[in-house]
């Protein structure tokens, strides 16, 4: 409702009042119009400042939740980090670089001193006290301004370390925990280089300490031995005691051999069972023979396998540097030619390499050669030698000896191939010949005589030997109780359970079984106990001392009394003399062999004797 605005004012002078009436309508319509302005602008602005306001607080929040998420991060980096400011400040650093540095909070937290962080790093022997500071880094590599470094802490954590220098000043460093991954690489270097078994060095390990210790010799002047061993009946033993036994044998000699040697010389396990010995400080080749001697000793005290005692020996060759070689290769044959010449002399023996040694080797190596071609060329041949009655002189049995003749060579004697024979294997195809031939010639004998074959200890460790003879035996129709095998002591020391085993089954198929050569090897009274032998052959060096020696009289009396009483038959070998018979007969000896009565005949030959003293006495 518009109303009148009206106003009075009496004049001070007149007494006339002043009415001014004013239409209010234009009036109430202005205040309209200002009010809703002034309401309008207000609520603008207020909702502009809750815009405003609304979106810093929405930023301030996103930055507090970003810096959150990089706090979170940088705790859980599986690195330590430190960032250190232009004025050597620490800026930031996580938790795991306090923890993989073992660090004081005080000393490491944000705005601490970095320089003297790692002054007390240094004082606590993380680093070379002389590379304390920032230049602890100096040994470490620096690529495009980032400095690597591994650093084996004094508690034995691995850490690889980069250290990013930064343009304005400052750097970033990050610490990584390396230990397992160094560990598992220092465990494939050490597979790469060591004996699983043993953990002895391998070969690898062998040349490249070998390479070191000639190239430290040839500086100062002096010498080293390569000692070159294996062990002499390893093999019955884990043929007869398993490879769990054969195994912790070897496992205890790498230890005595260990035992024996100094820190600065190697100890090598080269192939199953032999061993390499690198003795670095020598003054004199006496050194390494005395050296030689306590492996020796030390080697033939019983070992302790699984309750089962075992005496093994063994034999070594030895090489010197420089006299025997310049090279690893050279040093490492020449000690192993040197061992074969130890071993062909004899078990427990010592041989320093000598040059001829080579030659001899090589010559042996051509003799294998004709050796394996010998066979199929049919150079091979049997001769027979004649046994005796010792009252009576007739004949009672046949030996069957191997006989070679090359067109080159000419005759070999037995005495010269069959060691080589049994070393190349070549042993065994060719002792399976000589049993069918023993065996067939035997059975066309127009008197049953019984033939004597020789078997090498070869023949009995690597082929089914009762099922060989068995089988020759049917082939040829020769009688069980017609054949009799030979064999040496050598076989019983080398495996005795093993040969008395194959000894029992052969008994078992109904032939005899003689002791060759008895007196030349151990001559143990407890073999001819434990052994079914059914005769005794005593070796012709006794024999034939007979005349001259009264000591091998007395052996031989002995001998012979004590087969008698073990209820065996004894044959003497190597007769000829009358004197060398007369005395057998004067001490009751069963049997003589020898040139004296008969020599070895070619097969042949004797059938064509036999048959004519057959048919004489048919005449
Ligand atoms: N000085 C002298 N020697 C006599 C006399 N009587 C016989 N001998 C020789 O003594 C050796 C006897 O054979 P052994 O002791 O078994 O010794 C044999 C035997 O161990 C081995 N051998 C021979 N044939 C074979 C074979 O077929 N197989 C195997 N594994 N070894 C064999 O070769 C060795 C040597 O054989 P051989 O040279 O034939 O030598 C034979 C024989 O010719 C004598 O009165 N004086």
């Amino acid at each position: 409702m518009a109303g009148r605005l009206i106003s009075f004012r009496r004049l001070r002078n007149y007494p006339i009042t002043v009415a001014v009436g004013m239409d209010m309508a234009p009036l109430h319509a202005a205040y309209r119009t200002l009010r809703f302005s002034a309401v309008a602008i207000g609520s603008g602005v207020s909702l502009l400042v809750l815009a405003v306001g609304f979106l810093l607080i929405r930023h301030k929040r996103r930055v507090l939740a970003s810096r959150e998420v990089l706090r979170h991060a940088v705790e859980n980096l599986d690195q330590g980090l430190v960032m250190v400011d232009r004025n050597g400040r620490i800026s930031l650093r996580n938790s795991r670089y306090v923890a993989l540095l073992d660090l004081p909070p005080d000393l490491s937290a944000p705005g601490a001193d970095y320089a003297q962080l790692v002054r007390w790093l240094a004082a606590r022997g993380e680093f070379d006290q002389s590379g304390a500071g920032k230049s602890h880094l100096a040994s470490s590599a620096e690529e495009g301004g980032v400095r690597f470094a591994e650093r084996i802490r004094p508690n034995g954590t691995a850490l690889e370390i980069r250290m990013r220098m930064l343009s304005g000043g400052g750097l970033i460093g990050t610490y990584t925990d390396v230990t397992d991954r160094r560990r598992a690489q220092e465990e494939i270097h050490h597979l790469a280089h060591h004996d699983g078994l043993t953990d002895l060095a391998n070969r690898t390990l062998l040349e490249e300490r070998l390479t070191q210790a000639m190239a430290a010799a040839e500086r100062s002047g002096g010498q080293l031995a390569v000692l070159c061993l294996d062990l002499n009946r390893f093999k019955p033993v884990n043929d007869t005691l398993g490879h769990a036994a054969g195994d912790e044998l070897l496992r205890q000699t790498a230890r005595r051999l260990h035992g024996l040697a100094r820190a600065s010389d190697t100890v090598a396990r080269v192939g199953g069972d032999e061993f390499v010995l690198v003795q670095t400080t020598l003054s004199q080749p006496g050194d390494a023979a005395a050296l030689a001697e306590r492996i020796m000793v030390e080697i033939s005290l019983p070992f302790d396998l699984n309750g089962h005692a075992v005496t093994i020996d063994t034999s070594i060759g030895i090489a010197l540097f420089p006299h025997d070689g310049h090279t690893v290769e050279a040093l490492l044959k020449n000690a192993d030619t040197a061992l074969y010449r130890a071993k062909e002399a004899g078990r427990g023996v010592t041989c320093f390499f000598e040059a001829e040694m080579e030659e001899r080797l090589l010559e042996r190596g051509l003799l294998e050669q004709d050796l394996r071609a010998a066979l199929a060329k049919g150079e091979f041949s049997v001769s027979f030698q004649p046994l005796h009655n010792c009252g009576t002189r007739d004949v009672t049995s046949f030996e069957a000896l191997l006989r070679w003749e090359n067109p080159e060579r000419g005759k070999v004697s037995p005495a010269d191939f069959i060691p080589v024979a049994e070393e190349c294997g070549l042993i065994l195809p060719l002792g399976r010949w000589m049993l069918e031939q023993a065996c067939t010639v035997a059975a066309s004998w127009p008197h049953p005589y019984t033939v004597a074959v020789n078997l090498s200890p070869v023949q009995f460790q690597r082929g089914n030997l009762p099922a060989q003879v068995a089988e020759v035996l049917a082939q040829t129709g020769l009688p069980a109780n017609q054949l009799e095998l030979e064999v040496t002591e050598g076989l019983l020391i080398e495996d005795s359970e093993g040969a008395l085993a194959t000894m029992r089954a052969l008994k078992a198929l109904g032939v005899r079984l003689a002791l060759d050569d008895f007196g030349t090897g151990y001559s143990s009274l407890s073999y001819l106990r434990r052994f079914p032998f059914d005769k005794l052959k005593i070796d012709k060096s006794f024999i034939q001392a007979i005349e001259l020696d009264a000591g091998a009289r007395a052996i031989v009396d002995a001998i012979l009394a004590m087969g008698h009483s073990l209820n065996l038959r004894v044959t003497a070998e190597g007769v000829e003399t009358e004197e060398q018979l007369a005395f057998l007969l004067r001490h009751d000896c069963d049997e003589v062999q020898g040139f004296l009565l008969g020599r070895p005949v070619p097969a042949e030959q004797l059938c064509r004797s036999l048959r004519k003293k057959v048919g004489a006495a048919m005449a």
